[in-house]
């Protein structure tokens, strides 16, 4: 809207043009032209036409013309939709389930209309354009003409011209595939580890199948550096019940070479399904290399939430200097880093699923006012040495995505005890993972038709028991170098080697508690129970910032001085 004589000039004219009643137009809907208006005016400025000195016309205006112009369609996908693809297997069970139907005298097809019925008629013949070809193609032509000298059709393009080259070129690629698989082992971070279990030579790593490369493309690994550029200390999340199969060593190693003002901490969560003598294991085996801190992430019971508050705002008064520190949460998917965020705010500001991949992209949290928290979604560093099993039981995959569930039941079997599973299902006596499967399905009422067990729906069911903890399992803690540390060497060799704990899987029969001896119910009850908790007194600690602190004391942490952070 322009000011002084221009506006009132405006203003003037629009009295006279407008609705007669005085109204001016102003600015909003429909101050400007409208389009219409402005494509009339458009015409006009195309040029006038041309006229002579008796005022005929001797070359028309453009919009006067009556030259058709030259038009073409316009290359839009569009013109493609309602395109559909069917694979070969599908089109032949079609074509069958037709077929069948078709001879029955009982039954007739209604709305047909509604069916791809072309893709019938075109093996009948009705469209004869494919069978013409393919007759010619296999049946018609003769040798001469395909292969002779006087061949019409055209040569194959072959990139070699001899067998040798042939051979040579395949070398090639081998190498190319070997440099592939050299850097993926450099990227996980394993190069030295697996020189010396490296595979022979000329032994080929068979495809896999694309759900287990979950956690790898690059929007993920994106996310993940986005993280720990942005964060001044970064927290990996392992899964106690596994911390060597969740530690991301490339990770690390990234840090260590390319960011090493970032303080890294290890949180050793889901503490709560480990026997504390393992978590305290694994707590003094891990802080050799980096501060490590037991946790159990629950909103209402947790577990080393004090500890990590605590460590959190040293680190924060560490840099005083700035006006807050941002705190980065990576790992593997599913090891419980959105619950831990959620279990510092004590309210549910992420979302948490039984699921990995639940994180899709990388969030901020406020947990005090000089304190910011980055979730991130789960990463896995690609490692041709592990297998599809362990990357299945590491709880990467959506297990309703693997096909085939059942073959990877037996490890499941291995990694667990025999007593573990009867108390979990209730069945007893197999042998081998097929019979227990059966058996599981049988009981729990899992039939096919035909009263077949459904082997496929109870594997998952288990994989997905082992994944979320109610099946018991964990992986010992190595035995400590006794000439290593400060430790108290004697305690922990019995602690870790010897004890009931120290084998594979197995769980503590008791629990750490005074019984009093009247209670012979509780005694058993808990003697039933086949999990040591970590219990923790919350000591509800008032803070004017956005969180209160469950105080452990020193519960969950164990720092080793000589540990670089
Ligand atoms: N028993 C137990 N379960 C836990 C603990 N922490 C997390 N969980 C469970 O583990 C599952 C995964 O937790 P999330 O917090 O979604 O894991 P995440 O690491 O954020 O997973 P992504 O989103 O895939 O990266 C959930 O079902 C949680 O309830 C814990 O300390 N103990």
């Amino acid at each position: 809207m322009g000011t002084g004589k221009k506006e009132a000039a405006r203003r003037e004219r629009q009295k006279k043009t407008s609705d007669g009643m005085g109204n001016v137009r102003v600015k909003g809907e429909n101050f400007y032209r409208t389009a219409k208006k402005a494509k009339t005016l458009n015409m006009f400025k195309e040029g006038k036409a041309q006229r002579d000195s008796s005022g005929k016309i001797t070359k028309a205006a453009a919009y006067q013309s009556r030259d058709i112009p030259q038009a073409r369609v316009e290359p839009n996908r569009k013109w493609f939709e309602n395109t559909r693809v069917i694979s070969q297997d599908a089109l032949q069970s079609f074509r069958a389930a037709m077929a069948e139907r078709a001879s029955d005298p009982y039954s007739v097809l209604l709305k047909t209309n509604k069916l791809p019925m072309s893709l019938i008629r075109d093996s009948q013949g009705k469209n004869g354009l494919k069978e013409h070809q393919a007759k010619i193609a296999v049946e018609a032509a003769p040798f001469g003409d395909t292969f002779g000298p006087k061949s019409q059709r055209k040569r194959v393009k072959l990139a070699v011209s001899s067998l040798e080259d042939l051979a040579g070129e395949t070398e090639k690629m081998q190498d190319t595939y070997q440099d592939r698989l050299e850097q993926a082992r450099y990227l996980s971070g394993t190069l030295v580890e697996t020189d010396q279990t490296a595979p022979d030579e000329g032994t080929l790593t068979t495809a896999r199948e694309p759900i287990f490369s979950k956690g790898q493309s690059k929007r993920i690994w994106n996310e993940l550096y986005k993280v720990i550029d942005s964060s001044d200390v970064v927290i990996h999340v392992l899964d106690a019940r596994d911390p060597l199969g969740t530690r991301c060593r490339s990770v690390e190693k990234y840090i260590r070479e390319e960011a090493s003002h970032k303080h890294l901490i290890f949180v050793l969560n889901k503490c709560d399904l480990v026997p504390t003598r393992v978590a305290a294991a694994w707590v003094r085996t891990l802080s050799r290399e980096y501060p490590t801190l037991a946790f159990h992430a629950s909103i209402t019971n947790s577990f080393g939430k004090g500890s990590l508050i605590q460590l959190l705002r040293q680190f924060s008064s560490l840099h005083s200097e700035r006006k807050q520190i941002s705190v980065g949460f990576i790992g593997y998917p599913n090891t419980g880093k959105s619950s831990i965020i959620n279990t510092l705010r004590k309210k549910k500001v992420c979302q948490v699923a039984p699921i990995p991949g639940e994180t899709k992209v990388w969030q901020y949290i406020t947990l005090m006012k000089r304190i910011y928290l980055i979730d991130c979604p789960g990463v896995v560093p690609p490692n041709q040495n592990d297998t599809e099993q362990d990357i299945l039981l590491r709880g990467v995959v959506r297990v309703e995505n693997v096909e085939h569930p059942e073959q990877y039941i037996q490890a499941v079997l291995d990694k667990t005890k025999a007593h573990h599973i009867e108390r979990t299902y209730d069945v007893r006596g197999w042998t081998k993972a097929t019979e227990f499967l059966e058996l599981l399905a049988r009981k729990g009422g899992r039939l096919l038709k035909g009263g077949e067990a459904d082997l496929d729906g109870v594997a998952k069911m288990v994989l997905n028991d082992f994944m979320r903890g109610k099946i018991p399992w964990f992986t010992p803690a190595p035995a400590p170098d006794i000439k290593e540390g400060g430790h108290n060497q004697e305690n922990e060799t019995d602690e870790v080697i010897t004890g009931r704990a120290g084998r594979l899987g197995e769980m503590p029969r008791k629990r750490k508690r005074d019984y009093n001896d009247e209670d012979e119910e509780e005694k058993e009850a808990a003697e039933e129970g086949d999990e040591e908790v970590v219990e923790e007194e919350e000591d509800e600690d008032e803070d004017e910032e956005k969180t209160e602190d469950g105080d452990d004391s020193n519960g969950g942490i164990a720092i080793n001085p000589e540990a670089k952070p």
